[in-house]
């Protein structure tokens, strides 16, 4: 282990290990900058790595538990809790080789929240055999582990108690430095977050799970105080808050000998695995088999998140208790309150699913992290779709820019800004939207078995016709007259299909079968016709209309002109004039009033334009 390079003094005899750390130097490039957190188990500093500059966070036993004294003073925060005595006699058995006596050992967790000195190490060192076999986003990042030699009568203080086999080093975890704040902060500002932002963590903390779970690692600490939420930016620069799991400290190493799954390293014996008389974790966290002292899987991690998603929800824990083991048997025997009796309008899917996590049996729970995740996969689309659909109601339905048309590519895409943009607004950083994007894949799970597939994230499944419409620009008369409403039980509005070209009508006006050169000259009065009497909407649709006849007909005149002279182009307008003098307008009314895209709507009886009141003028 590299020896701690500064010039001073290790045993000044400062009164607290932050001030004995700071501006020192660890492993010969972590230069120790300022406390910024503390456990149970120990501190955490901010340093920076001198050779790339970069920030870091550097954790250290407390010297109480790695080195204790007479005196020291017992964690508030519970870290383990012995509950059951041991068959055999408590330490019987045990691992420890200290030497330390049974009695003293007692007296040691009595100061250190049950945790042995050299658990302390054994345990430390397991959070970086854990952490450092994980690697998610959604994890925090673990950059080294080592120890350095220090002086007994240094900051870590002389071995009052004479325990003389304690090791004189101070153990230390490097990790990624991770800005923003932790849940507990967030919780206590915010006792109560809004369904979509409770989701949307929820949802990056399973993730989180699942990947140490399918490494073999159950956390066993799942709780805000190991919850941060870091600020970041997506690809597209929008903001959004990104979960990190912290502390392994208490993980539980499943044993993996045929795999390796901790590759090849060897597995230290894990302090709390002693015949289940240790209990470890956060009592208020606990799950039930985990209180009880018997196996703990990865259910045991689902149960925590309940409990989170609970707190989240309702601003309280489902078990409130004066003592941790008297919480300890809440969660054994008690049955959680239902949140709606806390909250009436409570959502009712995600009571259910608290509920489900909070069962006393595994096997009643979401069997894995994955499934808690897609579980509120389902209700955060389903909250999303309800909000977009409140919204076009609120807004007058149908939604007035599609005015009922099928739902076309580009208004999937806007009904799911929409969407996102009501999660967003009560999501506040929106982590749910910038978090999901990268992993398109995940949308491919918010479908539940057999329900049709969901297009409106999927903009590759959506027709190419719908990129052309223009639905704004037509009145509302033709456009309801286009699209009636869909029936109940029809497809999905993303699905479906393009309209198909209306053949002529039987009744087609003279007017639709009128020579193109007729039309061109035609043309410039009847768009200042319907400029007058529907005003610009109209006025761009049938330009557009149009528009597809009016190449012929340059073209025609030109050869024309090429052909006959300037004799021939006299007759042409000369005609065209007249034509228009005499051209007679009503037939052009009774059309069939013209898409966008130049079709014509399936024939049907020309209804009153509500947007010209008084009827086209004549
Ligand atoms: N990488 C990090 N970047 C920034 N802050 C951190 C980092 N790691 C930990 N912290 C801060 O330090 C606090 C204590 O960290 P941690 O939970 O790992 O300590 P602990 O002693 O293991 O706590 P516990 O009581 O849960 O056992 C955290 O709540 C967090 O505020």
């Amino acid at each position: 282990m590299d020896c701690l390079r500064s010039s001073a003094p290790l045993d000044a005899g400062l009164p607290s290990s932050e001030r004995f750390l700071r501006g020192r130097l660890l492993g010969g490039r972590y230069l120790v900058e300022h406390m910024i957190g503390a456990g149970a188990m120990g501190r955490v500093y901010r340093a920076r790595h001198l050779g790339l500059g970069r920030a870091c966070a550097v954790k250290v036993i407390h010297e109480r538990v790695a080195a204790p004294r007479v005196g020291g003073r017992a964690s508030h925060r519970v870290c383990t809790t012995r509950v059951a005595a041991s068959p055999r006699g408590e330490g019987a058995g045990h691992r420890g080789s200290s030497g330390v006596s049974e009695r003293s050992r007692s007296e040691e967790r009595s100061r250190s929240g049950g945790v042995r000195a050299g658990d302390a190490v054994l345990r430390f060192h397991v959070e970086a055999l854990a952490a450092s076999r994980l690697d998610h986003p959604n994890i925090v990042r673990v950059l080294d582990f080592g120890c350095e030699p220090v002086s007994l009568h240094g900051a870590l203080g002389a071995n009052a108690g004479g325990h003389e086999a304690e090791p004189p080093s101070l153990w230390y975890l490097v990790t990624e430095h991770l800005d923003g704040e932790d849940l507990i902060d967030l919780l206590n500002a915010t006792p109560i977050l809004p369904p979509e932002r409770i989701v949307s963590i929820m949802r990056q903390l399973c993730s989180a799970l699942q990947h140490a779970h399918d490494a073999g690692v159950i956390h066993r600490d799942v709780k805000p105080e190991n919850i941060r939420l870091v600020p970041r930016f997506d690809d597209d620069g929008a903001p959004f808050e990104q979960v990190k799991l912290l502390d392994f400290g208490t993980a539980k190493l499943l044993h993996d000998d045929r795999s390796g799954a901790f590759g090849g390293s060897p597995l230290l014996p894990v302090p709390d695995e002693d015949n289940g008389r240790l209990v470890i974790g956060t009592p208020a966290y606990m799950s039930p088999e985990q209180a009880a002292g018997q196996a703990v899987d990865a259910r045991s991690d689902v149960y925590a998140c309940g409990v989170l998603l609970f707190e989240m929800a309702t601003g309280r824990l489902p078990f409130e208790r004066p003592t941790p083991v008297a919480l300890a048997a809440a969660h054994v025997e008690s049955p959680p309150p239902r949140p709606s009796a806390l909250h009436p309008a409570f959502d009712p899917d995600l009571e259910a699913l608290i509920l489900q996590c909070l069962r006393k049996n595994p096997e009643d729970r979401p069997q894995s992290a994955r499934a808690l995740r897609e579980a509120l996969g389902h209700i955060a689309l389903r909250r999303a779709r309800s909000a977009a659909d409140e919204h076009a109601a609120v807004s007058g339905s149908p939604r007035p820019s599609e005015g009922g048309r099928p739902a076309t590519a580009s208004s999937s895409r806007r009904r799911s800004s929409a969407e996102d943009a009501a999660t967003a607004r009560s999501a506040g950083a929106s982590t749910w939207v910038g978090y999901r994007s990268p992993s398109l894949p995940e949308s491919a799970h918010l479908d539940r078995p057999g329900s049709p597939p969901t297009t409106q994230r999927d903009e590759s499944s959506a027709p190419t016709w719908v990129g052309h419409r223009s639905t704004p620009c037509l009145p509302a008369a033709l456009v309801e007259t286009a699209s009636p409403p869909a029936p109940a039980g029809a497809p999905p509005v993303d699905a479906a299909p393009p309209p198909t070209e209306a053949p002529p009508p039987a009744h087609a006006p003279a007017s639709a079968q009128r020579a193109p050169a007729l039309d061109a000259a035609i043309e410039p009065l009847s768009l200042l016709r319907a400029h007058r009497s529907c005003g610009s909407r109209s006025l761009v649709a049938l330009h557009r209309r149009r528009r597809g006849r009016l190449a012929p007909v340059v073209i025609g005149t030109v050869a024309a002109t090429v052909l006959g002279g300037s004799l021939c182009l006299l007759f042409n307008a000369a005609g065209a004039a007249l034509a228009t003098l005499t051209s007679p307008s009503p037939e052009r009314e009774g059309e069939a009033p013209p898409t966008a895209e130049g079709r014509a709507w399936p024939a049907r009886a020309p209804e009153p334009d509500p947007t010209c009141p008084a009827g086209p003028p004549r």
